[in-house]
């Protein structure tokens, strides 16, 4: 079986963060394993509370799961300080890890912040130019590129600063587009787009994660990152179709899409 590790915060209500991340991975029948940075109180509504992981245990679970299951892809999410960003570095040069894929979060979809500003220079330096993937969306785009982003165009150009500057392949999610859900893919200096038809359903909490996750289960599963890309776009778009609708604010997915209507 193919193995994957997220490294990134628990979301309690369950629809982002590893938890979103652990479901993913299983339903695309890769073995999920998990490192957490932080716990986090947070249901649809928004995120009442931040507990960072200390980053000697954090390196204690790296090093458990490194020192004994090696995984064919590593999604690193939520990492809130600078400390656990040196760690996470640290031990994925240690191990020579593959298929690394940054989902560089730094905003809840609720608006809460869930990276510490003088953490983005750590994340820049430290984790983008050893990713495969980093995978942006618009808002995280214009802070890495440090350029407002309005139209296709303006995604084009901040891909390949990013792509350019550190080094790594770059889709830049366009879920915060109003009409559409088209991703860009900057990849080796080439540009492509992936289309996607937008799903008409307000609970979207954890797209993101969800979309990472399910990137870094198909390129653990040995699909190249193109078609990894697309089959995740596929399955963010059943889950978000499948119209799950809990909690009073943004709810999250079904993940269960597929057999939720079995007895
Ligand atoms: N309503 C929708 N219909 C179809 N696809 C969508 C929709 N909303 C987002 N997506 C897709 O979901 C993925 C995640 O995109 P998005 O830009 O929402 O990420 P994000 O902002 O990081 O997510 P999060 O809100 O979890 O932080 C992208 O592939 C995007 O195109
Ligand atoms: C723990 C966690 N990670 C990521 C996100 C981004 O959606 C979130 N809301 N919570």
């Amino acid at each position: 079986m193919k193995t994957a590790l997220t490294i990134a915060g628990s979301d309690s209500c369950g629809g982002a963060g590893i938890q979103a991340d652990i479901k993913t991975m299983t339903m695309h029948g890769v073995y999920a394993m998990s490192a957490v940075t932080a716990l986090t109180a947070q249901n649809t509504t928004g995120v009442s509370g931040i507990m960072e992981v200390d980053p000697a245990f954090l390196e204690k679970q790296l090093e458990s799961i490194f020192t004994d299951i090696f995984p064919d892809a590593v999604k690193i999410g939520m990492v809130s300080g600078v400390e656990l960003i040196q760690v996470i570095a640290m031990i994925l040069k240690k191990y020579h890890a593959k298929n690394i894929i940054v989902d560089p979060v730094m905003v809840a979809t609720s608006g809460s912040k869930l990276l510490a500003d003088q953490a983005v220079e750590t994340l820049e330096k430290e984790l983008l130019p050893m990713a495969y993937l980093v995978t942006p969306n618009i808002p995280e785009a214009e802070i890495l590129a440090g350029m407002p982003i309005r139209t296709q165009e303006d995604m084009e150009k901040a891909a390949e600063y990013i792509g350019t500057k550190f080094g790594c392949n770059v889709l830049l999610k366009g879920g915060h587009q109003l009409n559409e859900a088209n991703d860009l893919l900057w990849k080796d200096g080439k540009i492509s787009w992936f289309y996607g038809e937008r799903i008409n359903n307000p609970n979207t909490h954890g797209t993101g994660c969800t979309l990472s996750s399910a990137i870094a289960s198909n390129l653990a599963k040995g699909y190249s990152l193109e078609i990894s890309i697309e089959k995740a776009k596929n399955y963010i778009s059943l889950a978000l179709a499948a119209m799950l609708d809990l909690g009073q604010g943004n709810g999250p997915m079904n993940h269960a899409f597929s057999i939720t209507d079995q007895k």
